[in-house]
């Protein structure tokens, strides 16, 4: 083959050039083809004729113009309008080999320039001219920078949003993480209250999970209905505010409904969640407090009975503090009489049941004794039994008396007070004396007996009782009640187990044991040696009749064991009727008992003669000795004699 210096080259040479041809002819293929595909319009053309004889598929879309209807044409009929930019552009290409011009204009469709840039490129092909030109619409050029820029700025921002979103998964991570280890059950809703999440903690107290919850209303299905049971309306629902309203709710007792329709009872806040001014639902965190609620009201109503327990124990402990000190200590009923066995009888029978008593008798004949004897054998002797006396209590605090009062109730009433009944709450009451309750409180105290019920002064909160009653009296009071001076259907109340307690005239047989008795008592409680009770004394004492009965009884021998001389009894008993004159001269020595009774030497001696007569007769005429009248007279009986020798004749 001839190289460009005219010689032959060697076989390898030869070999070299085809090979350089054959990459001519694949370059001019690949060119062919870049020209054919680029994307900007291209045109070859003459720069001499003008006459186009290439346009790439760019460039037949920029005109518009099919193939064969370019391909032949000049470049100035294309260009018409522009032919001396044209040609100007066309001298410099071929000139420098290459130009640029943005001056080359085209019209759009619609009138307006179009911007563009030609560049051209001059090359040799065949010893032939040829220009090659590249069209760049400038607009579109521009677009794509900002495009560019746009698409610079886009690429950073997603970076920057990629690490807002990394941020921001961390967080949600740490807040699920919160949520889930959170002790307190949280929740939250959109504004149509419909279930957006639940935690752990909330899925645990509930019984539902989150999957069943969520996208669900919360209201109709844990908030439905109150403690009470009655419908909770989502009007009145304080989460439902929260949302609606746009405020934070406390609440610190609810009941939330768990899936198996049990309830927990709940505090909870309520807080709107705002997002740009607007509310968009609410977070609610709650938490269970059954069993603290369950644990204060225990409290609660531990401290209130301890309260009240407290109160009664201090009433009882005063009330028993006078007892004690006030009353025998030994509740024994003594006596042989037919009558002391009846009443030990009765009391047996009655004790046990809860029938309401009605001991009558004369005072001191041991009413209250029977009375605390029936308390003591029945059921409620492990409660007390309260014993007020109707005939202490002023008029006017009656009703406070039995029925307690609130602080404020009257002038005077400084603090709450529990009234006897209410103190007797379990045991029983004694009503001593009730024949002198007033008439007009006699309704409150029959309505109590009735049913039970009754209130404080000054309070109108009805409290019930179960208290036994006993009721003693010394007067008749069926008598009481036909006079109209005491209520008949209280009386019958009262009178349902009468019990009748004897004057102690009427059963002189239990005197002597009765003594015995009262000698003992006082003598341990002196600390002193018991004296023995002669038949003398017995003699002297159940010649007596006793008006003031066993207490009275109990108070001679009292007296008796304090002025004990030589271990000696002697009673200072008022002188009985028995033992006053017959003759009309002489005075009624009934009178000696009274204690201003004043007498002759007459009187005196007659006294002393009718005196020594019944010792004597007492002592069955027996001077000296045990028993005998002098021993009986507390004097020697060689006195006795010469006071009987003094005397005379003794029914003289
Ligand atoms: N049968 C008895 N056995 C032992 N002691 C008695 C007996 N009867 C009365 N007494 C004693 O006599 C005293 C008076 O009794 P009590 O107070 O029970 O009488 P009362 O009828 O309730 O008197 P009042 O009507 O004045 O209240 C008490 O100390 C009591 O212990």
């Amino acid at each position: 083959m001839e190289s460009d210096t005219g010689q032959v080259g060697t076989a390898d040479e030869l070999n070299g050039s085809q090979l350089l041809e054959d990459e001519w002819f694949l370059a001019s293929a690949i060119l062919r083809q870049a020209f054919d595909k680029q994307p900007e319009p291209g045109i070859i053309f003459d720069p001499h004729s003008g006459v186009i004889f290439r346009a790439n598929k760019a460039a037949l879309d920029f005109f518009k113009i099919a193939e064969n209807d370019i391909v032949g044409r000049t470049i100035g009929q294309i260009y018409s309008d522009e032919k001396g930019h044209l040609h100007v552009f066309t001298e410099e290409a071929l000139y420098r080999g290459y130009a640029w011009t943005r001056d080359i204009t085209l019209q759009r469709p619609d009138g307006k320039p179009m911007h563009l840039e030609h560049a051209a490129v001059a090359v040799t092909w065949q010893g032939k001219a040829r220009m090659v030109v590249t069209i760049t619409d400038l607009h579109k050029f521009e677009r794509r920078s900002v495009d560019d820029e746009a698409n610079t700025y886009h690429r950073n921002g997603l970076e920057e949003w990629r690490k807002a979103e990394k941020y921001f998964r961390e967080i949600e991570r740490e807040n699920r993480l919160i949520l889930a280890a959170a002790g307190e059950g949280i929740y939250g809703v959109n504004a149509d209250g419909v279930t957006t999440f639940l935690n752990p903690a909330a899925e645990m107290m509930l019984g539902y999970s989150a999957a069943e919850l969520v996208g669900r209303d919360m209201h109709s299905i844990i908030h439905h209905h109150k403690a009470d049971g009655s419908l909770y309306d989502e009007t009145e629902c304080p989460i439902y505010n929260a949302f609606r309203k746009g405020t934070l709710h406390t609440v610190d007792d609810e009941v939330f409904w768990r899936k198996n329709n049990t309830s927990i009872r709940v505090e909870y806040t309520s807080t709107p969640i705002v997002d740009e001014g607007s509310v968009v639902g609410a977070v609610i965190v709650f938490r269970e407090i059954t069993q603290r609620k369950r644990d204060e009201e225990q409290l609660k109503a531990a401290l209130e009975e301890n309260a009240r327990l407290r109160e009664r124990l201090e009433m009882e402990n005063a009330y028993l503090q006078e007892e004690i000190r006030s009353h025998i200590n030994h509740y024994n009923i003594l006596g042989n009489s037919q009558a002391i066995e009846n009443v030990l009888k009765q009391i047996e029978l009655v004790a046990p049941t809860d029938a309401n008593v009605l001991i009558t008798g004369e005072s001191g004949t041991g009413k209250e004794l029977v009375a605390r004897a029936i308390h003591q054998a029945s059921e409620r002797r492990d409660r007390p039994l309260i014993r007020v006396n109707c005939a202490a209590v002023p008029r006017e605090l009656f009703e406070s008396e039995f029925f307690g009062h609130v602080k404020g109730a009257f002038t005077g009433a400084l603090r709450d007070r529990i009234g006897r009944f209410e103190l007797a709450n379990g045991g029983t009451i004694f009503l001593d004396e009730v024949g002198e309750i007033p008439l007009d409180l006699q309704s409150k105290l029959l309505r109590v007996l009735q049913d039970q019920h009754f209130e404080r002064v000054g309070e109108e909160k009805t409290r019930e009782v179960d208290v036994r009653i006993i009721a003693a009296t010394n007067r008749d009071l069926k008598k009481e009640a036909s006079a109209k001076r005491f209520r008949e259907d209280l009386f019958f109340r009262l009178n349902v187990f009468p019990i009748e307690c004897l004057a102690l005239r009427d059963r002189p047989s239990d005197i002597p044991i009765l003594a015995d008795h009262f000698l003992e008592t006082v003598c341990s409680r002196l600390n002193i040696k018991k004296p023995t009770l002669t038949k003398a004394n017995i003699k002297v004492l159940s010649a007596y009749d006793w008006p003031g009965n066993a207490r009275e009884l109990q108070n001679v021998i009292e007296r008796s064991a304090i002025l004990l001389r030589e271990e000696k009894l002697s009673f200072n008993l008022p002188v009985p009727e028995e033992l006053s004159f017959d003759a009309p001269d002489e005075i009624c020595l009934k009178d000696v008992g009274k204690q201003n009774a004043i007498l002759t030497a007459a009187e005196l001696a007659a006294l002393e003669k009718k005196n020594i007569k019944r010792a004597l007769e007492a002592a069955g005429g027996r001077v000296s000795g045990k028993d005998g009248a002098a021993e009986m007279l507390q004097m020697k009986a060689t006195t006795l004699y010469s006071r009987l020798k003094k005397i005379g004749d003794l029914n003289g």
